[in-house]
């Protein structure tokens, strides 16, 4: 299959997250293409900022539910809207996340319980919820993840956790939609360090590099989800050597993830 931008005229999408960082630049593509986005996050202001840019920049529709999704009432009815809206769904984004710190374990388990339901519960009531409509459309559910949702990264214990369970869960999903030959493709998108605004306001003393570019992450998570992927990963270098030297030698890997860090720059307590 070839990618176009046309490939997301017309079609159906909510994309969560998306008042801010990589989730606003996928609802200006999104509109870009001509595509009908449905937006959630918590922030209203920032949401209907980015509903009025959508619509200036060509969308076919743009809305927004504002709430939290440590709710999962609000996870179903952002679901329940779009089929009053469209009567229908081609394109599911999971790309939302709570507030985590970087720094060493604190041995908060709450916080854990909390970031579960944010990161992860609502990823599967919304999935459950939108499944039918995706069933009906032949449609697609992108999963953003992380390098952290895949390999052991220092400081991120609470977020690493509610990476690596939506890999448990959307990787066997997909192979029960496949052995019952449903066509709902999952794409799970695992980034890097990206220039995001809260990326660099909590990573940016820990990195030797900068992060790449929202815009261009934005885009391919899009493309990966249009051709269907199993999974992206973004940027490509420095995400897909560390998976494949990631069970050859895990120890090498462990050494070369904390010394790409300036673990000094990371305030013990
Ligand atoms: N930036 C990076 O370096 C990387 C990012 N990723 C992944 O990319 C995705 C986007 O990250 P990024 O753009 O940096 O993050 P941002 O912090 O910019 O965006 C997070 C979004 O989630 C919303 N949000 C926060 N808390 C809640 C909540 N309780 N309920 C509902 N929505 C909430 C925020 O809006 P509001 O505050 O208004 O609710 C915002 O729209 C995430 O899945 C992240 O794990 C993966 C690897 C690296
Ligand atoms: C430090 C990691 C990269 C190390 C390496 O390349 O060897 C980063 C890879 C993924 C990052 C985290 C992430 O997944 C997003 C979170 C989102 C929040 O906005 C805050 C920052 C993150 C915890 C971010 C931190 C750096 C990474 C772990």
């Amino acid at each position: 299959m070839c990618y176009s931008a046309e490939m997301l005229k017309g079609k159906r999408v909510i994309v969560t997250g998306a008042s801010t960082g990589i989730g606003e630049q996928m609802a200006y593509h999104l509109a870009r293409m001509g595509a009908h986005v449905l937006i959630t996050a918590r922030t209203e202001a920032k949401l209907q900022k980015v509903v009025t840019r959508c619509l200036e920049l060509g969308a076919a529709s743009a809305h927004f539910m504002n709430g939290s999704m440590e709710d999962m009432a609000l996870a179903e009815d952002v679901v329940k809207e779009a089929k009053q809206l469209w009567g229908g769904l081609d394109m599911l984004i999971l790309n939302h996340i709570g507030y985590t710190y970087f720094n060493y374990f604190d041995g908060d388990v709450e916080h854990i319980r909390k970031l579960l339901e944010i990161n992860f519960l609502s990823y599967v009531a919304m999935t459950v919820s939108a499944l039918p409509m995706l069933k009906e459309s032949g449609g697609s559910i992108l999963v953003v993840s992380s390098k952290a949702g895949k390999i052991g990264i220092p400081f991120v214990a609470p977020y690493s956790a509610t990476k690596f369970a939506l890999d448990g869960f959307f990787s066997s999903l997909r192979q029960e939609l496949i052995i019952k030959n449903i066509s709902v493709s999952i794409t799970l998108c695992i980034l890097g360090h990206i220039a995001t605004e809260t990326a660099e306001k909590t990573v940016s003393h820990v990195m030797q590099k900068p992060g790449a570019p929202k815009e261009e992450c934005a885009l391919e998570i899009i493309r990966s989800g249009a051709l269907r992927k199993r999974e992206l990963y973004y940027p490509y270098t420095a995400v897909r050597i560390p998976l494949l030297i990631r069970d050859w030698a895990p120890e090498f890997l462990d050494s070369l993830t904390r010394n790409s860090l300036n673990v000094e720059n990371v305030k013990k307590s």
